[in-house]
């Protein structure tokens, strides 16, 4: 039995490939395992039954016999362990790669996501353009702060990680609101990513659920 994800029905992002099974799918091409996919509507979201799996009735999860996961960076992270692969075996550089996980969503992931949330809680608001513009100093903040730590290294610490794997998704949401421009070498990370023949494989697959499930 394959393992299974969840992701969305007529996706929001307009198959954009900002919706977080991406990353879940790309670790799961990057490990070599094939998987099937659940697409979820809104109120399927938010049925008792996904609850039970995702208590907060989002996407993705992750299904493998008798587990069940949410979190996207689990999903990564599990997937990382359980294959061998996206994590170093030296002991040091492996506990660095899953920092590099944690600052990916915990550090660099708020600010960015922050600005998306914004612009559709805040919309039409008298207070929207200077709470963008504060947002966006703060996300830009972050972003030269890693693109000063990553200055020409093609990843963040050594080989391509799990952590560089989550950091080009939250870097193509930046992208989508304008956040890399002034950073070169943010844009040829996202790039370098981007170009893995295991990205590919995901987004085209993510991209194809959402054509095949678009409601116009
Ligand atoms: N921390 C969780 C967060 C998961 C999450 O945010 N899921 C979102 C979809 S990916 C985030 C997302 C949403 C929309 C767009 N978009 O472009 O429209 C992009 C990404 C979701 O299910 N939202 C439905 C809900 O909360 O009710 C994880 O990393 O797994």
């Amino acid at each position: 039995m394959l393992p299974t994800i969840t992701a969305f029905r007529n996706s929001p992002d307009r198959g954009r490939g900002l919706a977080r099974d991406l990353r879940v799918r790309w670790a799961l091409e990057e490990v070599g395992q094939p998987y099937r996919v659940q697409l979820l509507d809104f109120a399927e979201l938010k049925a008792p039954t996904h609850r039970a799996i995702q208590p907060f009735g989002q996407i993705p999860t992750y299904e493998d016999g008798e587990l069940a996961l949410f979190e996207s960076g689990a999903i990564v992270l599990h997937l990382a362990e359980r294959h061998g692969v996206l994590l170093p075996q030296d002991p040091g550089a492996r506990i660095r790669a899953i920092g590099w996980m944690f600052a990916a969503l915990n550090t660099v992931e708020p600010s960015v996501f922050e600005l998306s949330l914004a612009s559709i809680l805040d919309r039409g608001k008298p207070w929207l353009a200077d709470r963008m513009a504060a947002l966006e100093a703060q996300a830009r903040r972050r972003l030269g702060d890693l693109a000063w730590r990553l200055g020409d290294a093609p990843w963040l610490d050594g080989g391509f990680s799990a952590g560089d794997l989550l950091m080009v998704t939250v870097l193509a949401r930046a992208e989508a609101h304008g956040l890399l421009e002034g950073f070169p070498n943010l844009v040829a990370y996202l790039q370098r990513g981007r170009a893995r023949p295991a990205w590919q494989r995901a987004y085209q697959a993510q991209h194809e659920a959402f054509l095949r499930t678009r409601v116009e």
